[in-house]
């Protein structure tokens, strides 16, 4: 699912509003239909008190058209006109007026008025600032933002929790809605994914108002959501005439005295996604671990006891995945750069692999091309240097990306993989997966989609997606304490399956 700018979604109303023959405010009336038949589907009457709260544009407006249905339909109702601003919006002004006529007279707040008394047990709706929002809230905004969610009540944001603006990080962290629940407009908004953003909302579902497909299918976008109708056309499925040849000859390349289980774990994965063949090169202190815990892999050892020290192939891997465990050591080190030089198939860099370009940058121009790096946020930092915000990150990620032509997989709750200019926000994990071993089990399961003849994007996006569907999976059963790196390897063969499993009807796609 593409994700859109606030422009390109202003420009996606303006479209629909053009081609249809419709006016704004008809628009309005059908967006806020589909908040009340959200809300009524769910409340089917029930008597609580629905305290709205709205802003003075369209957000604001389509709080208006809410209230006046949700009142149409016998539901207790409270409504605040947040009054920051005599630039009101026509749809908003348009509204407040047939509010009026149904009788429901709302109350005005502004810089001098009381903070409203609020209940644990009302529903509060947000709709005070909307895609909008392009400065920060005045102090007073502020304090009746934090009052809101100091009310420990439900809160529905509409469109985007109020205070979050859709490109940058939030003026003060305080002056934003803590949403219970947002209901969003047609497309999912960047800021629901990225760390410093998205922990102002809890829940999303978006909300079709039959914007312009024509202009939505049209318009390229920087960011895309990776769900299952995203990944499912990229599997590639085994044939029947196909040997273990078909599917790769993977390389694992990894390991230091004490760190062995890092190989353990990738390789097992590599063998898991579906490698055809896996061979690990670790120190010759891993070779009898190795040989015994996993029966199926290949083990080459170094000359060095403890550390990679001269990477010797007697066999052209199809790719390798590099890194893990592997330490610092000067001679490993040098032993890495040989491999970058002497390799031409993409390669997966992970952990220490990572450690060592960035305290040796002469070495990135070696990286192979279209080759994945998959750094956590202070493996990213080391490469690209410390950012001011979630966005200036993104946006030096990606010109990483283009200056060595890699895919950058910037892990977190909602991994993004960046490749040149665009990004891919994966939905599936948990935080039971931030655990040890889980970023080998990637790098395994990344090489082994790549042995098998996925382009290397089209691996990562794959790999990242099924890694995480590995772990929701292992999570389910084992709740996130006890899930670790090895039963998300235990998942990978159940997460194949669930990828094809049919969706329920009507099965919406939460976060
Ligand atoms: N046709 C459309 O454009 C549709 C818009 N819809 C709603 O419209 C919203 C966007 O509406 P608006 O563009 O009116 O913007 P908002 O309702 O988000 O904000 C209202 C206005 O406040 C001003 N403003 C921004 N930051 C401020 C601040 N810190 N203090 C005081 N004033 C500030 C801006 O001039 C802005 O236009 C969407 O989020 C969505 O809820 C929906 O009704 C669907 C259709
Ligand atoms: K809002």
């Amino acid at each position: 699912m593409k994700i859109f700018s606030a422009q390109q979604i202003y420009e996606a109303d303006k479209s629909t509003i053009k081609k249809e023959q419709i006016t704004s405010e008809a628009l309005m009336e059908r967006a806020a239909s589909q908040l009340f038949e959200w809300v009524h589907s769910r409340l089917r009457g029930t008597q609580v008190n629905i305290v709205l709260f709205c802003g003075i544009g369209n957000n604001g407006g389509d709080g208006m058209v809410l209230a006046r249905m949700l009142h149409e339909h016998g539901y207790s109702t409270k409504v605040y006109v947040v009054n920051y601003s005599d630039k009101r919006s026509e749809d908003f002004l348009l509204n407040l007026n047939r509010l009026k006529e149904a009788e429901v007279w709302p109350d005005f707040i502004n810089e001098s008025i009381e903070m409203p008394e609020l209940s644990p047990n009302d529903i509060i709706v947000d709709a005070i600032f909307g895609i909008g929002l392009n400065r920060p809230p005045a102090p007073w905004l502020g304090k009746l933002i934090q009052h809101i969610n100091a009310s420990q009540a439900f809160v529905l944001s509409v469109d985007i929790p109020s205070g979050l603006p859709m490109d940058r990080e939030p003026w003060d962290p305080s002056h934003v809605i803590q949403s219970s629940y947002v209901l969003t407009f047609q497309v999912p908004k960047l800021v629901f994914f990225l760390p410093k953003t998205g922990i102002y909302v809890n829940q999303w579902e978006v909300l079709d108002i039959g914007l312009d497909q024509e202009y939505l299918s049209k318009t390229d976008t920087d960011f895309e959501l990776i769900g299952r109708p995203e990944v499912l056309p990229l599997y590639r499925p085994r044939l029947k005439f196909s040997h273990k040849g078909t599917y790769g000859h993977s390389l694992i390349v990894g390991g230091s005295y004490g760190k062995i289980g890092a190989v353990q774990l990738a390789s097992n994965a590599c063998l898991s996604v579906g490698s055809g063949l896996v061979t690990a090169y670790v120190p010759k202190c891993g070779y009898h671990s190795l040989q015994t815990a996993i029966p199926e892999v290949m083990v080459l050892t170094d000359s060095d006891e403890e550390n990679i020290s001269q990477i010797e192939l007697p066999f052209e891997p199809t790719v390798i995945g590099v890194g893990i465990g592997i330490g610092l050591n000067e001679k490993t080190a040098s032993a890495f750069g040989a491999l970058l030089k002497s390799v031409a198939a993409s390669m997966v860099i992970d952990a220490d692999g990572l450690n060592i370009l960035s305290q040796n940058p002469e070495l990135l121009k070696d990286v192979p091309e279209l080759s994945v790096l998959t750094p956590h946020p202070k493996e990213l930092e080391r490469l690209i240097g410390k950012w001011d915000s979630d966005f200036e990150k993104l946006e030096k990620t990606k010109a990483f990306s283009s200056q060595y032509n890699v895919a950058v997989v910037i892990k977190g709750a909602h991994s993004i993989i960046i490749y040149k200019d665009k990004g891919y926000v994966n939905t599936t994990g948990n935080p039971g997966m931030a655990t040890a071993g889980s970023g080998d089990v990637l790098t395994g399961m990344l090489t082994g989609l790549i042995a098998q003849g996925y382009p290397p994007l089209e691996a990562t996006i794959f790999g990242v997606y099924l890694h995480g569907l590995a772990g929701d999976l292992a999570a389910s059963t084992l709740g996130y304490e006890a899930t670790k790196a090895s039963k998300i390897i235990e998942n990978i063969g159940s997460a194949y399956s669930e990828l094809f499993r049919q969706p329920e009807q009507n099965a919406q796609e939460n976060n």
